[in-house]
């Protein structure tokens, strides 16, 4: 057993293992416990990896011999935070590419100019798998440290078929050996590749890739994938071929889960809520019709405020989405084009920017955005039974990680990952 003691605040966020995700109000409505004589304790089964017990010291029963004690200090531990949505895979950078849209260039720009997506997947196609397995360490480490334990994390810098797979293998390495939990998203169609067409690449990914990737997981291998992602963007692949392809995964298994209604509306939301995705990102362009569908369909809505935020977009309607009653997740879109890991960093930037309370933001960067990949009811609370995967902050309320914008590695003591310490402050 592992036995954190002397808390002055534990946020549970939900005390119960079967809620899946906080929607409308009840977002604000955070279980948080508080002790000012710092007297609250989390006890975790270290075999199971599971949280047994979260409350008062004196309620926690008799303790085995073998008690691993941390002292918390006084401070407060809460969930770790469960990224709804990354680009981690990748080699190169692009720091020249901001430059240019600084000086007003916009994505679609870049892009068609033979930059972005394609400027990295001509870099990560050359890349050894070896190499992006050792880059993508270094950033899930970092991630680590900003109190990330699990992430969703896409492939879509290939867009061949051995690029893709490459891809998938170097996260399924990741996730059987480091200290993240990952849920890999096949997102061969994050862009049509150079010489091609949106037809001949939907083709690829229905009668190749997707097969492939079947065939991989019936063997064992690529156990991380589970999920599907497309690209849904004018310019890109319009709501038919994402149907198509989104369709394909799930004949295979794969939840949809994919970028919808960024830059331009084109009406993926509503096909999205039809065919029950689980997820859809960005959503700047959003519809009202489209919230309402997400609403019903209960497909949660990943938003993304780092990008809005680098791209100068309006972001997405966040209050209306969220009053309307639509599961709200957060993710930090790690990729070479929004090149920011820190969930504290995403929760302070959604309260500013898209005037979620600072509660609502900790509730979609953790229970929601597990919903988001299939782990609401395991993940995302500290309650018994739940997986223990938690931070423990120097600060005596939680909130200071959300105010005290890019102090993160100062406040986050210490790290838990499924019971076991992955991060501890030097
Ligand atoms: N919008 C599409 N995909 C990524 C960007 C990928 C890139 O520019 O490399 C995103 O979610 O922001
Ligand atoms: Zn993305």
């Amino acid at each position: 057993m592992l036995l954190i003691k002397n808390l002055r605040q534990i946020v549970q966020v939900v005390d119960d293992s079967t809620t899946e995700y906080l929607i409308g109000d009840a977002m604000k409505n955070l279980k948080i416990l508080s002790s000012p004589d710092c007297t609250l304790c989390i006890a975790i089964d270290t075999k199971t990896g599971k949280i047994s017990y979260v409350g008062e010291e004196n309620g926690v029963g008799i303790l085995p011999p073998d008690v691993e004690v941390i002292d918390g200090k006084g401070g407060c531990a809460l969930p770790s935070f469960v990224d709804g949505h990354t680009h981690p895979v990748f080699a190169g950078d692009r720091v020249h590419e901001f430059a240019m849209k600084l000086a007003g260039a916009t994505y679609n720009e870049v892009q068609a100019a033979g930059g972005g997506i394609h400027f990295t997947t001509d870099k990560t196609r050359e890349a050894s798998e070896e190499s992006l397995f050792r880059d993508l360490e270094k950033i899930i480490t970092r991630m680590v440290q900003s109190g990330t334990t699990t992430i969703e994390a896409k492939s879509g810098y290939g867009l061949d078929e051995d690029t893709e797979m490459k891809m998938l293998r170097v996260l399924d390495r990741a996730s059987s050996s480091l200290p993240i939990e990952i849920s890999s998203t096949f997102c061969g169609a994050h862009a049509v590749p150079r010489g091609s067409t949106e037809e001949k690449q939907t083709q690829l990914i229905v009668d190749r890739v997707i097969p492939r990737i079947a065939e991989a997981k019936k063997k064992g291998e690529l156990k991380s994938v589970e999920n599907i992602d497309v690209f849904c963007e004018t310019g890109n692949f319009g709501v038919q071929s994402t149907e198509k392809i989104l369709r394909a995964g799930q004949s295979i298994g794969l939840a949809p889960n994919f970028h919808a209604e960024e830059l331009t509306y084109i009406g993926g939301v509503e096909m999205g809520a039809r065919i029950g995705a689980r997820g859809m990102s960005h959503l700047e362009e959003i519809s009202q019709e489209g919230i309402i569908s997400m609403a019903s369909a209960k497909s949660a809505a990943v938003l993304l405020p780092s990008t809005a935020f680098i791209l100068r977009l309006t972001p997405p309607p966040a209050r209306k989405i969220i009053d309307s009653g639509v599961i709200v997740a957060l993710g930090s879109d790690f990729n070479p084009n929004a090149h920011c890991l820190s969930m504290p960093m995403i929760m302070s930037l959604a309260c500013i920017t898209m005037k979620l309370s600072m509660e609502e933001a900790l509730v979609a960067a953790t229970i929601n955005s597990a919903y988001s990949i299939g782990r609401g009811s395991s993940h995302g609370a500290l309650s018994s039974g739940r997986q223990a995967d938690l931070l423990l902050l120097s600060s005596p309320r939680w909130d200071n990680l959300i105010y005290q914008m890019g102090d993160h590695s100062h406040l986050i003591n210490i790290v838990i990952k499924k019971g076991k310490i992955v991060h501890r402050k030097q």
